[in-house]
């Protein structure tokens, strides 16, 4: 069996003297989407932290490129880990909104890679079309399309999404379900969200933390069937397929 696209192995983070991930034990398998839950406050944005080298931490996190090399990233520059081919769409979205569209796509550019704009335009149409418009006018699905729209500009092999339906409305979390539908088409996806609904669409593993550990981890749809299981992980209920 191969190595998974990526390792957590007793991944710490301590900030301001809290312990915040308290030995974090974790793997994504190439090709799906793994759904990373938990309750409010229970360490995964934390965790993506982590892999990126945003906040500092002890053990020991991994990466196993399309080439087959295992290379470790802890202990990285995040500029160096993102060089393997890693991006990041953080919670706030980070979009310029003073800049177009087009503008917005040219900014993510790598300098010492090809960026894929024709691949970008095909995959959403609707950012061609407007492209020339504002980023800061869009919707905030429209937004966080352009978001992830960067980084299928260049050739990653992980995506690490944070809550991108978050305060979105029921259209909104839709339109951007699809963008995320599109893109793990292309590329690996790690993806912290609280809609269930998104994961039920889109995850094939899933793995729960709770305060700082992992609490399960498995198939996303073996863990959205199991409503009593869900219930007591993540503190809702799964009835009707809606979070
Ligand atoms: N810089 C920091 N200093 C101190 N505590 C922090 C810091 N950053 C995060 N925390 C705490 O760490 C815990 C985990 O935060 P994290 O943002 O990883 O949770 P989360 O699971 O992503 O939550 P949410 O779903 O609410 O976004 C929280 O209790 C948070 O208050």
């Amino acid at each position: 069996m191969s190595a998974p696209l990526l390792r957590m192995t007793d991944v710490h983070v301590r900030l301001s003297g809290s312990h915040i991930l308290q030995g974090v034990d974790l793997t994504v398998r190439r090709g799906g989407v793994t759904a990373l839950l938990g309750r409010n406050g229970a360490g995964k944005t934390t965790t993506v932290k982590a892999v990126l080298g945003l906040v500092p931490s002890t053990g020991v996190v991994e990466f196993t490129g399309d080439d087959g090399r295992t290379q470790r990233l802890s202990g990285r520059r995040t500029h160096e880990i993102v060089r393997r081919g890693i991006g990041y769409a953080p919670e706030d979205r980070e979009v310029f909104g003073g800049l177009t569209v087009a503008e917005n796509l040219t900014l993510a550019e790598r300098r010492d890679a090809p960026a894929h704009h024709d691949r970008v335009y095909e995959l959403f149409p609707e950012l061609k079309q407007r492209s020339r418009q504002l980023a800061g006018t869009l919707s905030g699905g429209q937004q966080q399309m352009v978001a992830i729209a960067r980084l299928l500009l260049n050739d990653n092999q992980l995506l690490l999404i944070d809550e991108p339906t978050k305060g979105l409305a029921p259209l909104l979390v839709a339109e951007v379900a699809d963008v995320l539908a599109r893109a793990a088409e292309e590329v690996t996806i790690l993806l912290v969200e609280q809609n269930l609904t998104v994961v039920r669409r889109m995850a094939t593993d899933a793995v729960v933390v709770d305060q700082g550990r992992v609490a399960w981890s498995g198939s996303a749809p073996d863990l959205l069937a199991d409503a009593d299981r869900t219930r007591e992980l993540l503190g809702v209920a799964t009835s009707g397929g809606h979070a």
